[in-house]
């Protein structure tokens, strides 16, 4: 990183005068352990999982909305697919826990279960269900990598997921559940009262530690939540930059970074979402969002977005001639 902060010292520009571009540039250096860093192939990782919770009526759309939305990222017709065909990302859908049977060519199929529990009236997941999630999310990570992957977006796929990141941003943070909740996929403020409610009940009956993410994840996540929370520790792991996209993605990177807070450095929040509680858990990881553009769809969608910021990063830091090779005259002294 101090080599690359170096580099940038000597390119054609005023001093820090490209800004947050300069930072990202720093980090991808730190990431990649190189002080020219590289992105050659993007994937946005998109698990899908469906949430007991729906029952209660925490979400304007019906739980059948999942496995048809995965259906569509398939054929290729939703907002990810279009922007990560601009950003020349692939695609990876994961199936680890639709209620619905799903086959396709193209769609990769690890349900662990047909949905989570009901977090309202009991545990949401088992720890056996918790760790095969995990177990998932280092297997796709691997294969994607494998494949010459080295810049990963998340995304999400899940009606009723937004109840579920915040139950366990709330524990995580020690907020109370009324600050982080939103309006989802577009409740009335009385349907959002109620989800509320329906999430003071769960936290209640299920009292997740919030020294404990694990705990936290299987008492009030959810399948798709912990997958992801496994990308990003395989991820870190592995050396390889994650994008974050909005409040749901952000729970399971919360969850990542309480398991280990080193796993950090290796994040890049791609946008803040217009869901209260993800500038929250943005401002806990002290990661500062690329974009706001009053996004909240998920899917990935603000984090493939941010992928064209990170490459002009790196097309900067690397393709500008320094001073001296230019011939340009530095900054005087004094
Ligand atoms: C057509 C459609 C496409 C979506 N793509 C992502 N989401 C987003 O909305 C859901 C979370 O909101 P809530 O907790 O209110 O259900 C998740 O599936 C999330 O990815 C969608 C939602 C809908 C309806
Ligand atoms: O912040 C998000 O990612 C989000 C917000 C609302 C609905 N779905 C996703």
């Amino acid at each position: 990183m101090q080599q690359a902060a170096q580099h940038q010292q000597q390119l054609t520009k005023p001093a820090g005068s490209l800004g947050r571009l300069e930072e990202i540039a720093v980090r991808l250096a730190g990431i990649q352990g190189t002080p020219l860093p590289h992105i050659q192939q993007k994937s946005v990782i998109v698990m899908a999982g469906d949430h007991g919770v729906t029952r209660e009526g925490v979400s304007a759309y019906p739980a059948e909305v999942t496995p048809q939305m995965v259906l569509n990222f398939l054929a290729g017709g939703a907002a990810i697919n279009a922007l990560a065909r601009q950003a020349q990302a692939e695609v990876v859908i994961v199936d680890i826990g639709v209620a619905a049977p799903l086959t396709h060519p193209q769609l990769i199929s690890r349900k662990v279960a047909p949905g989570s529990a009901n977090m309202a009236e009991g545990p949401a997941l088992t720890r056996e269900q918790l760790f095969e999630a995990f177990q998932v999310g280092f297997e796709v990570l691997d294969v994607t990598v494998e494949k010459g992957c080295d810049l990963i977006a998340i995304g999400e796929m899940g009606i009723g997921n937004t109840t579920a990141a915040s139950a366990i941003s709330a524990t995580l943070l020690r907020l109370p559940v009324d600050t982080l909740t939103g309006h989802g996929t577009g409740i009335s403020a009385e349907q959002r009262q109620h989800k509320v409610r329906v999430l003071e009940r769960a936290l209640e009956l299920n009292q997740p530690d919030p020294n404990d993410a694990l705990d936290v994840l299987a008492k009030v996540g959810g399948l798709e939540i912990a997958g992801l929370t496994g990308v990003i520790i395989a991820a870190a792991a592995r050396r390889i930059p994650v994008l974050i996209d909005g409040f749901i993605s952000s729970s399971a990177a919360l969850a990542a970074c309480a398991l280990n807070p080193a796993i950090r450095n290796y994040l890049f929040a791609g946008h803040t979402s217009v869901e209260p509680g993800h500038r929250l858990i943005l401002e806990y990881l002290q990661l500062q969002p690329l974009l706001n553009l009053n996004m909240r769809l998920g899917e990935g969608t603000g984090a493939v977005l941010a992928m064209h910021i990170l490459e002009a990063a790196l097309h900067t830091h690397n393709e500008m001639a320094t001073f001296a090779q230019a011939g340009v005259s530095e900054k005087e002294e004094g």
